[in-house]
């Protein structure tokens, strides 16, 4: 595994009054990814932010928009978020009704597909997906909400992920989100994360501290 460290700050803990602004900031303060957490309140109880936000937030930056789908069911969606400028489209598997149908939509939309996996879902869960999309995204926190602990656990399934990763020979990024700080990142990156999700940890402190908080990040 030789991927450079990605980090994709989650606008979950932007100003949301400035959400332009903040994703400029965080471009400039040199993040990898823009982390977008979408949420319907019944697949996770929290609503946040839908199409239309991303399509206005799409011309701030130029870095990948990674949208982190919390909603059910998916394929409705997808495409709405994919036309307003979204680049990786993740969701979870429970959401259904047909992981690998939500698959093919999002590539054949041309864009990138990831999987989630809650912290109680397996790694089995990727059995018949994984060869066939480009992210696995870990959830080391419930989600809903940000600002939540590591969970430990979460180090074993990544670790096995990584393995089913190296075993596809394929380019597959494997990100890990919720609770990600200076203390757990080191961790996740060596269970065999290579992607970072930091909404809390990037924004603490206001837009002057979030180079030095993304620098942090990445060890
Ligand atoms: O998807 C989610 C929560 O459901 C995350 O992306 C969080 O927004 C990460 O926040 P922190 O744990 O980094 O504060
Ligand atoms: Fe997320």
């Amino acid at each position: 595994m030789n991927a450079p460290i990605r980090i994709a700050p989650s606008i979950l803990s932007a100003d949301f009054a400035r959400l332009g602004e903040e994703v400029r900031a965080i471009d400039e303060a040199g993040c990898d990814w823009i982390h977008v957490d979408v949420m319907d309140g019944h697949f996770v109880p929290n609503i946040t932010i839908g199409p239309a936000v991303v399509k206005a937030l799409r011309p701030h930056s130029a870095k990948p928009f990674d949208v982190h789908l919390m909603i059910s069911p998916v394929d409705q969606f997808v495409k709405d978020f994919a036309d307003a400028g979204a680049d990786i489209i993740s969701f979870h598997p429970e959401a259904g009704p047909h992981p690998h149908r939500t698959v093919q939509l999002i590539k054949s939309l041309g864009k990138q597909a990831g999987i989630v996996l809650n912290p109680h879902t397996p790694a089995k869960m990727l059995d018949y997906l994984i060869e066939d999309i480009d992210l696995v995204l870990v959830m080391s926190v419930n989600p809903g909400f940000g600002g939540q602990s590591f969970i430990s656990s979460q180090l074993r399934k990544i670790e096995a992920i990584r393995k089913m990763i190296e075993k596809t020979g394929k380019d597959i990024r494997l990100e890990v989100d919720g609770g990600i700080t200076v203390e757990t990142a080191p961790l996740a990156i060596s269970a065999g994360a290579d992607t970072l999700v930091a909404g809390t940890a990037t924004f603490k402190g206001g837009p002057s501290a979030y180079a030095a908080n993304i620098a942090a990040l990445r060890g």
